[in-house]
């Protein structure tokens, strides 16, 4: 493809991503569904420029101020994630200028907003939260997210998946906190491996497989995750209970456990079942209290902690936003915790990183249920024999599991749990 119609395909994809609409990935597979021409590494070039725009949008939008032509040319033209000498070939007299002027603004003397790129609101409430590490959180969020997978433990060990993937070119390290994971080195794709397709590996985040751990689901249980979605956790937990007992994998998305079925098939479980359910409060989950050993609630929330994969979301979540998220997240959390039978285990988390999100909910759920005693997750990760468990910890006594892509590598997460009194 001529230089000039790549930038051109990349500006189209920049206008597309800053109207804010849609989430930035739906935001891409549409646009190539309909710029079919595309080949896959100018889809590449066009999507990581894209994730550029929104990663450094105030920097971005404060140097194109300057300079001429369309505003998504110039902001594809600062982010460009192609060869130089390919993007120079695309440009005109005066943008090779105006490129070159903006090269020279060192960043690090710009006003902070233009070098964390968050809006006010946010970045204050991280500053709060993590005070110097700040900067290093900037700098985490800004990067891309490891590929991990969790080794489905009804099909192989994590050694000898590791050594399976070795002898495909494909090298690995066990992960630092979870021990179902595997971090791949590079980005190689997976999906056409064995190991892949008989079912021994899943990708899924590190942080993700230890909330999944958290729950604690052992062999012929009763367990619901209540917000299963497109079945991350499901996966694990069928897993951890060896298929056996009941799990029921509850969404109010028909559409996203849909997207469980396959996956089901490929990790060889059987003791799933998904349920579509109208609300938290469906007649369906009625029928079920009291019942549980165990529950989760993977809640829908802000995920201002995936912002390496979401960027987009920090400018398109809203304070406005955040309060309905959490009237939403209480109420789940409530109706989900009258399925637990006395001696049952509760576990609430969130891939959000806002204490209101978060421990305030957890707080406020504990305040009102005097019947549920919280479990310090600390000592609960290190009865399941997860390595340095007090370091993904914080609150009194290890209360919240709390992780953080510039401490942990992994996604920003949160998690609390509850034993329900005997
Ligand atoms: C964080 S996502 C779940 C991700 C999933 N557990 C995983 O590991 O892949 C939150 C899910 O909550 C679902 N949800 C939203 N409102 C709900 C409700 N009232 N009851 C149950 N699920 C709900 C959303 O459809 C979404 O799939």
């Amino acid at each position: 493809m001529h230089p000039k119609a790549l930038l051109e395909a990349c500006t189209g994809l920049v206008g597309e991503m800053l109207k804010l609409e849609h989430p930035a990935d739906a935001v891409v597979a549409r646009y190539f569904r309909e710029n079919r021409s595309l080949g896959s590494r100018e889809r590449a070039t066009a999507a990581e420029t894209g994730y550029a725009v929104l990663r450094k949008r105030a920097l971005l939008e404060h140097l194109a101020s300057s300079g001429s032509g369309p505003r998504a040319r110039r902001l594809a033209i600062l982010a460009f994630a192609g060869p130089r000498d390919l993007l120079q070939g695309a440009l005109s007299a005066d943008e090779q200028a105006w490129l070159a002027q903006c090269d020279a603004v060192a960043a690090a003397d710009l006003p902070e907003p233009l070098r964390h790129n968050m809006p006010a609101w946010l970045a204050q409430a991280l500053q709060e939260q993590v005070g110097e590490d700040f900067w290093a959180l900037v700098k985490a969020f800004d990067g891309t997210a490891p590929l991990d997978v969790r080794v489905n433990a009804l099909v192989g060990k994590r050694d000898e998946v590791r050594q399976e993937l070795a002898a495909a070119g494909i090298e690995s390290t066990p992960t630092p906190y979870s021990p179902w994971g595997l971090r791949i080195a590079g980005k190689p794709s997976l999906g056409k491996l064995d190991v892949f397709t008989r079912g021994a590996i899943e990708v899924q985040d590190e942080g993700s497989q230890l909330l999944a751990l958290l729950l604690d689901a052992r062999r012929g249980q009763m367990v619901v995750d209540f917000c299963a979605g497109a079945g991350g956790k499901t996966l694990a937990l069928g897993a951890a209970m060896r298929d056996t007992g009941r799990l029921y994998a509850f969404d109010v998305s028909a559409h996203r456990l849909e997207a469980l079925k396959p996956r089901l098939a490929r990790a060889r479980l059987t003791n799933v079942h998904p349920a579509a359910i109208a609300h938290e409060r469906d007649e369906r989950i009625a029928r079920l209290a009291g019942k549980m050993d165990r529950v989760i609630v993977d809640a829908p929330c802000s995920g201002l902690g995936t912002l390496r994969r979401n960027p987009d979301l920090k400018w398109r979540q809203t304070p406005q936003e955040i309060e309905e998220l959490v009237a939403k997240q209480t109420a789940i959390l409530e109706s989900a915790a009258r399925l637990l039978k006395p001696g049952g285990r509760l576990v609430y988390a969130t891939c959000s990183v806002l204490p209101q999100e978060n421990e305030q909910v957890a707080a406020a759920f504990s305040q009102a249920h005097r019947d549920f005693q919280a479990v310090p997750v600390q000592a609960a990760l290190q009865q399941l024999k997860a390595p340095a468990a007090a370091d993904l910890c914080s609150g009194a006594e290890g209360a919240f599991l709390r992780l953080w892509p510039h401490r942990h590598g992994t996604d920003g997460f949160f998690a609390a749990a509850w034993e329900r009194a005997r």
